[in-house]
């Protein structure tokens, strides 16, 4: 974690300014949870009314535990204040202009296997993840706000890969020589995620349309350019057409 100071800070004090800020102005406030509120789960799939398992004083504690602070929060204002909340439970999500020192498995081995670089899997590799396309995720958070759902909704692809397979299959769509490098495993990284996502089939007519391999292959293209962009580090501005009244000649 960059900066966990921070990261606690924003979950907590953030969404407490939030949360006061919508009780004032009577707004409909909806929390970006996270699935890591399940921690290394001993429930699999995770489904809403699993309590998870989270280490407090972990490396993971200051995004895990302030989500989970977070959440409470939501629900303290709902009962105490009349504050409307929705809260969506996110699974590891990714796409087209995702940060790309983002530190996450799907740039780092989009961008290892684009630049030839040894794609770092951290410990053996067995433990499982399931990807959720960005524009799936911003389906289900439209639907989650026109619902009336306020309990915590999981959103994102229950289709789950190891890490290792998942290295293979990105090496295999970019078409990469990479070798696969086998790293120290993670502090309390999560063993096993996979979303149950039944509660937002039935509640929010919600599920995610969009194949892994095709939201992979959009992504891939997107580091491509902005590899290309860096490599050429310059960026010229297209002058824009002058605008011209009807009727009128621009110097008359
Ligand atoms: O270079 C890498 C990066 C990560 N990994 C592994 O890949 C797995 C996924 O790691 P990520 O860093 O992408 O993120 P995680 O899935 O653990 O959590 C992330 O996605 C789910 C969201 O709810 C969380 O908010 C977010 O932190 C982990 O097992 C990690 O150890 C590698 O093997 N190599």
């Amino acid at each position: 974690m960059y900066n966990p100071i921070k990261t606690l800070k924003t979950n907590t004090i953030g969404t407490l300014n939030m949360l006061g800020l919508a009780k004032r102005v009577g707004a409909r406030l909806l929390l970006a949870s996270t699935s890591e509120v399940y921690g290394d789960p001993e429930v699999h799939p995770q489904t809403e009314d699993y309590w998870g398992h989270v280490n407090p004083i972990g490396p993971r504690a200051c995004y895990d535990e302030g989500k989970r602070v977070a959440e409470t929060m939501c629900y303290a204002y709902m009962k105490q204040e009349g504050v409307e909340v929705r809260v969506a439970r996110i699974f590891n999500t990714f796409g087209p202009r995702m940060h790309m020192n983002d530190g996450r498995v799907v740039s780092n081995f989009i961008l290892q296997a684009l630049q030839g670089e040894p794609l770092t899997v951290y410990g053996s590799g067995s433990q499982t993840r399931a990807f959720q396309y960005v524009s799936d995720l911003v389906n289900g958070l439209v639907a989650l706000m026109n619902s009336n759902v306020s309990s915590p909704v999981n959103l994102g692809n229950p289709e789950e890969h190891t890490i290792l397979e998942f290295a293979q299959l990105i090496k295999n769509l970019v078409g990469s020589r990479s070798e696969i490098q086998f790293l120290s495993e993670a502090q309390d990284d999560p063993q096993k995620r996979k979303p149950d996502i039944r509660k937002a089939k039935l509640m929010l007519a919600w599920e995610p349309v969009v194949p892994l391999e095709e939201g992979l292959n959009k992504a891939i293209h997107y580091f491509r350019k902005e590899l290309e962009y860096q490599a050429n580090n310059q960026y010229i501005p297209k002058p824009k057409p002058a605008r011209i009244k009807k009727g009128r000649t621009r110097h008359s």
